[in-house]
């Protein structure tokens, strides 16, 4: 991984999705594994994960989906991180943390203001109301997070705004999905090549 932002690219589905991330110098990738029209199964995604760098973190969206078929999910893919979108409890984290895999929590910004490692998450995402929607949040609200701990800015990033987010908010890292497509559902190689220069501030 970089050590300068981090950067994921959320919601591939091909082999080109995929080849065109790694190339641009993403630190990791997302799989969606609940209902969205960026849904893939396990056999895809074990399929993708194959093609990717061990430098590079593969990564499992959920949305409140049962304990068990998140396990099962992410063992058969092969997938190294998991990120939960949904309202899963310390218990749920706890059921999740002998698995070996990289914890996301992904939490929407609001009043109280989600507090890095309350699920004994490895890293926080603050996200819009509505995950994958490309609807974007007041990136200015401060304070998110304190200094030095590891929170995914997301919702609404694009090639053309993410660096106004990232001077705004300091994240440590940043997550897109709808501003790096052409369609709902469907990835632009250039806009996700824009999109990690312009995070990277290389345009
Ligand atoms: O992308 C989806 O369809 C999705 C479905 C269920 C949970 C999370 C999902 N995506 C996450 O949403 C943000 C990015 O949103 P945006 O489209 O860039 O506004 C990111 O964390 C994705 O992992």
């Amino acid at each position: 991984m970089s050590s300068s932002l981090f950067i994921k690219i959320c919601g591939l589905k091909t082999d080109r999705d995929v080849d065109t991330a790694v190339e641009a110098g993403a630190d990791a990738i997302g799989f969606v594994f609940s209902a969205s029209p960026r849904r893939i199964d396990a056999a895809t995604a074990a399929r993708l994960c194959a093609r990717v760098p061990e430098n590079v973190l593969t990564v499992g969206v959920f949305r409140d989906e049962p304990l068990r078929d998140v396990r099962s999910l992410a063992t058969d893919s092969g997938i190294r991180a998991v990120q939960l979108h949904g309202p899963e409890d310390r218990g749920y984290y706890d059921g999740l943390a002998t698995g070996g895999w990289t914890l996301i929590r992904a939490a929407a910004f609001g009043e109280p203001a989600p507090r890095h490692g309350d699920m004994g998450e490895d890293i926080l995402l603050l996200d819009a109301l509505v995950p994958g929607s490309g609807i974007a949040w007041d990136w200015s609200t401060k304070p998110l997070a304190a200094p030095g701990e590891k929170w995914l800015l997301a919702g609404g990033l694009t090639p053309d705004n993410v660096r106004t987010a990232v001077a705004a908010a300091s994240p440590w890292g940043v997550d897109v999905s709808s501003g790096v497509e052409q369609t709902r559902g469907v990835k632009d190689p250039a806009l996700i090549t824009a999109f990690v220069r312009a995070a990277r501030d290389r345009s």
